[in-house]
C-alpha cells in the first residue's frame, strides 16, 4: 500500500470553493508531482457516465451540466456506499505515488472514518466555508433534496476540523489562511518520520 506523508480531507458545501482552494494548495506545493488531488466523485462520475451514456468530462467541470444529474448521481452513489462505505475511497487511493494527498470532496462521516482508520497519523480535515451569498454569486441555487441531504450536510456536525478556511471575497485573505495549512504540509514532507508530532496551528 502507498504511504503518503500527509492526507488533507477537504469538505464544504457546493460552490464553497473546494476545487478552487485545493488547486491553489497543489500549485503552492509544487504541482501534481508532489500533491495528488483525489476526488471521491471521480470514479463515481466515471461509472455513472458509462452506465447512463453521459459525457464524463463534462460531469467533472464546474458548469451546470453535472447539476442536471446530481440528484440521481447521489442516489446511485449511495446505493454503492450503502453496500460498501469504503467503495469509492478504495478506488481513489490505488497507485498514488505522491507524498501529499488531497481528497477534495469528503461528504460523509464514513469517508472521514475510512481515512482515519487506515491513515490515522497522516489524516487531517479541512472545511471550506463560504456564505450563501458568495455561493450564489458562484452559481449556487438552493435545491431541496440536494442541499438538505447527506451529500451536502453529512459533515455539518461530528467532525472537529483541523482547519476551517473562509472563502468569501469580503472575508479573511485566502492566501494567509492557506499558508497555515501549507506550513504543516511542508513540515510533514520534510520530516523523516512523516506527520508524527506535527501540530496544526
Ligand atoms: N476565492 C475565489 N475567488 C474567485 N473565484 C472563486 C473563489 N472560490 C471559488 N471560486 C469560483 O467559484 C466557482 C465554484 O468553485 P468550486 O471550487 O468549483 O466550488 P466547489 O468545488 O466547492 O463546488 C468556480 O468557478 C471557482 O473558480
Ligand atoms: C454525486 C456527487 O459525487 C456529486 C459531486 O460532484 P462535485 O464533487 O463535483 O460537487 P461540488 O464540487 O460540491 O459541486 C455527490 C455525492 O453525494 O457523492
Amino acid at each position: 500500500m502507498d504511504s503518503p506523508k500527509l492526507i488533507l480531507l477537504f469538505s464544504g458545501k457546493r460552490k464553497s470553493g473546494k476545487d478552487f482552494v485545493t488547486s491553489i494548495i497543489q500549485q503552492r506545493l509544487g504541482g501534481s508531482s508532489v500533491c495528488a488531488i483525489l476526488r471521491l466523485s471521480g470514479p463515481l462520475k466515471e461509472q455513472y457516465a458509462k452506465e447512463h451514456g453521459l459525457d464524463f468530462r463534462r460531469l467533472l467541470d464546474a458548469s451546470g451540466y453535472k447539476e442536471k444529474f446530481r440528484e440521481d448521481m447521489i442516489r446511485w452513489g449511495e446505493e454503492k456506499r450503502n453496500a460498501d462505505p469504503g467503495y469509492f475511497c478504495r478506488l481513489i487511493v490505488r497507485d498514488v505515488p505522491q507524498p501529499v494527498w488531497i481528497v477534495s470532496d469528503a461528504r460523509r462521516g464514513s469517508d472521514v472514518e475510512w481515512f482515519r482508520c487506515r491513515y490515522q497519523l497522516q489524516t487531517r480535515t479541512v472545511r471550506v466555508q463560504a456564505s450563501e451569498q458568495s455561493r450564489r454569486e458562484r452559481g449556487w441555487v438552493y435545491t431541496a433534496g440536494i442541499d438538505d441531504a447527506e451529500s451536502e450536510c453529512g459533515l455539518d456536525q461530528g467532525v472537529a476540523f483541523d482547519w476551517t478556511i473562509s472563502n468569501d471575497s469580503d472575508g479573511p485573505l485566502l492566501e494567509e489562511q492557506l499558508e497555515r495549512v501549507l506550513r504543516v504540509v511542508r513540515t510533514a514532507c520534510s520530516s523523516d518520520t512523516g506527520p508524527q508530532g506535527v501540530q496544526h496551528q
